[in-house]
């Protein structure tokens, strides 16, 4: 054992993912798999298996505290689960969500939200919705914030959408949706999660812009990367699941064999399937 180990890497570890790395990955071709975290304990399991990114999802308003949508997670609620995910962490790129009514008001707003989250550990915030954030994305990237966007179905905005719908169907829509990527992309985007788009749209948008990282979820296999939250790919949430969900558990000897498989199947693209997964 070198007396000049770096302080970052464990005995065994990998190198921390850096974004600089996920850039090399991206551009060499390689598929990024992420998945949500909330707590320190998946957060050293997730990062052990190898997956790339930890996502604190505003979906711990669903999956952890049981409310009927993500509205209303606080960023006090984000800033607890992004500490407890930072402690657990050694090598994961770690990305926070930021809450709703969190960031909306003023990139000023926006920036107070981030420090917080990054303050708690996080290395990038995510935001979501279109061309109206690219301000927002471009204050926070000029202060030293790595952004993610997020497009399609947006959550947060779920009363305005009419539910959990498939976004960027007809013409019109897919227009939007790609001129809202490139918005973003030019404020300075590194990252941009595609929820529940066509999985042609989704493809197209990533071949228009080979600098940005498209993560899918529900957008096909066409993507930079996938990410799914975490208690549906381990098959422990109930009830009707999104088609996109794959229950990585089924067939899997342990919690450790499900995620490798992800990352595995990622990496290989055989996750998602566009026949049982896709839109
Ligand atoms: N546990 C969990 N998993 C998620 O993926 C998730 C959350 N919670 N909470 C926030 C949002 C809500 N999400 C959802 C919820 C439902 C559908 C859904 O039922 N979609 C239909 C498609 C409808 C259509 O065709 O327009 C589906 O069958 O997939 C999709 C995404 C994704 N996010
Ligand atoms: C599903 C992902 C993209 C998310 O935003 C969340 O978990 O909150
Ligand atoms: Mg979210």
């Amino acid at each position: 054992m070198s007396s000049h180990a770096t302080p970052d890497a464990g005995a065994t570890g990998r190198k921390p993912v850096t974004l600089h790395r996920l850039r090399e990955m991206h551009a060499a071709g390689e598929k990024i798999a992420m998945l949500t975290c909330y707590d320190a304990s998946f957060a050293r399991l997730l990062d052990d298996c190898g997956v790339d990114c930890l996502l604190v999802g505003d979906s711990l308003g669903m999956v952890l505290q049981g409310q009927p949508s993500t509205l209303p997670v606080s960023l006090e609620d984000a800033v607890y689960h992004t500490r407890a995910v930072a402690r657990g962490n050694r090598s994961a790129w770690l990305v926070a969500d930021l809450p709703f009514g969190s960031y909306e008001a003023s990139p000023e707003q926006a920036l107070r939200s981030s420090v917080a989250l990054m303050q708690a550990g996080a290395q990038m915030v995510k935001l979501e919705g279109g061309g109206w954030t690219a301000e927002t994305v471009r204050f926070l990237v000029a202060r030293g914030i790595p952004v993610c966007a997020h497009l399609g179905l947006t959550p947060q905005s779920v009363h305005a959408l009419g539910g959990y719908r498939v976004q960027g169907r007809d013409e019109a829509a897919a227009a939007t949706l790609k001129r809202h990527a490139a918005e973003l992309a030019d404020a300075g985007a590194a990252m941009l999660v595609l929820e529940l788009v066509p999985s042609a749209l989704a493809a197209e948008i990533g071949a228009a812009r080979p600098d940005l990282i498209t993560i899918g979820i529900g957008a096909g296999p066409r993507c930079g990367g996938q990410v799914l939250v975490l208690h549906d790919m381990l098959g422990v949430t109930r009830g009707r699941l999104p088609r996109f969900v794959r229950n990585f558990m089924a067939g899997a000897a342990s919690i450790e064999d499900a995620v490798r498989l992800y990352v595995q199947d990622v990496k290989a693209g055989r996750f998602p399937d566009p026949e049982l997964h896709g839109y």
